[in-house]
């Protein structure tokens, strides 16, 4: 497929408040707050769908009085009949189909899925939705998705320099692009090497991502969701749990460029306050000792332990995207994915991580719409597909 659609012009303005997450408790949020405009034009007739492992991202469009706008949601993935019923709104309200009594055989709606619940989920979303399911492939859709953010949006793309203030990008028109790495954090991390439009290769992938990190602060902290445990780690002191350079040195050991101040092993001190200050009868069961491991957890603040993971899984993605990336002779680093978040300490960290590895050599660069790739990739394919 040749992607160069034109069905977005490039007089498209931007206006981003941030990620729009619905929360099923606050209605309000259902109106989402980082739309794209849309020029004016016909109405268009798809849906665009990314159903990941954790969240399902949604792009629509809806009329404006001059135009339309595209519209982006997310959803969490486990919630299924909330996104069902999500989609016959979406459905209802803005593509004049409800297919709760409309019967579908008039109806002219597509939904462009990708994402592996475009699989698992397919004959649920053509019984529910009574809408022709085309699937797109996911990391085609990421590469579609990041493409169009990348030459049509103004202001899309930024970067945070050393005094961690952020710099937005203009890439629009530019020749030199290619090559780049993106490393999508979704659930796990995929890292897709591309070197010209829509030809791209999937280099390498790890298992610790953003389902890890909300895995293992579900189990640790009280947070009910991702926000919270985001805002928990805003305010921990990682020292507390992490075991420093200087825990083990007492100092510095700057021959080999580690400061004081340096984690030598992120959640290192939890060994001592879990384990070896706690005695346990020899005979106690699994069970007991678990227990009594559970009370000790209470030693430690939570804001503690979400901070000293959030940077212990945004420092190893970073120095796997460093490695890789230095392995194809590549410079230039996309992040994306809702791990992100757009989260202050994530993207410092990634960018730290990035620049530290590589000595100033690479750049790690971010995007405002960084958890939609997928989705908006889907949503374009449609048009792409028609022009080909
Ligand atoms: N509201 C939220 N609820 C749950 N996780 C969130 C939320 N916001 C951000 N996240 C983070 O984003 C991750 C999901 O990112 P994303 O939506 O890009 O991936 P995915 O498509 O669900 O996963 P995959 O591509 O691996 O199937 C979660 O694992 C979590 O770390
Ligand atoms: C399996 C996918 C592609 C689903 O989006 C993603 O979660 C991922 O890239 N996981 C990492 C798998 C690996 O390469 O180890």
């Amino acid at each position: 497929m040749s992607y160069s659609s034109n069905h977005l012009s490039n007089s498209i303005s931007l206006n981003v408040k941030g990620t729009h997450i619905i929360d099923e408790k606050d209605e309000s949020q259902l109106v989402s707050t980082n739309d794209i405009a849309l020029p004016n034009q016909k109405p268009l007739n798809h849906v665009g769908i990314d159903i990941g492992g954790s969240l399902t991202k949604i792009v629509y469009s809806s009329k404006l009085e001059n135009g339309g706008k595209l519209n982006f949601e997310s959803i969490e993935t486990s919630k299924v009949e909330q996104i069902v019923q999500r989609l016959k709104e979406v459905l209802k309200l803005h593509y004049g189909f409800d297919p709760d009594s409309d019967s579908g055989e008039q109806n002219e709606v597509i939904i462009m899925a990708t994402g592996g619940g475009a699989f698992k989920y397919n004959q649920l979303l053509l019984d529910e939705i009574k809408c022709p399911v085309v699937k797109t492939d996911e990391m085609q859709s990421l590469i579609v998705g990041l493409d169009f953010l990348i030459t049509r949006i103004p202001d899309e793309i930024f970067t945070i320099d050393e005094h961690f203030s952020y710099n937005s990008v203009q890439c629009l028109e530019d020749p030199h692009i290619y090559p780049y790495l993106l490393v999508n954090i979704g659930s796990g991390v995929s890292m897709i090497k591309v070197t010209a439009n829509n030809t791209f290769t999937r280099v390498s992938g790890s298992s610790v991502g953003g389902g890890t990190l909300w895995g293992l602060l579900s189990i640790l902290t009280a947070a009910n969701d991702f926000d919270e445990m985001l805002a928990l780690a805003q305010d921990g002191n990682n020292e507390n749990v992490d075991l420093l350079v200087g825990d083990i040195y007492g100092r510095g050991y700057n021959k080999i460029g580690l400061s004081a101040e340096a984690i030598a092993a992120s959640m290192g001190k939890a060994f001592k306050k879990i384990t070896a200050d706690v005695k346990v009868p020899e005979d106690a069961s699994v069970e007991e000792i678990r227990a009594r491991r559970l009370e000790r957890l209470l030693a430690f603040d939570q804001k503690d332990i979400a901070k000293s993971l959030l940077f212990a899984i945004s420092n190893n993605i970073g120095q796997i995207a460093f490695l890789e990336a230095q392995r194809c002779g590549i410079s230039k680093i996309f992040f994306a994915g809702s791990y992100i978040r757009n989260h202050p300490q994530t993207v410092k960290t990634l960018s730290y991580a990035i620049k530290f590895w590589s000595n100033n050599q690479q750049s790690a660069y971010f995007l405002r719409h960084e958890g939609y790739l997928g989705s908006l990739g889907a949503f374009l394919s449609k048009r792409a597909s028609e022009d080909a």
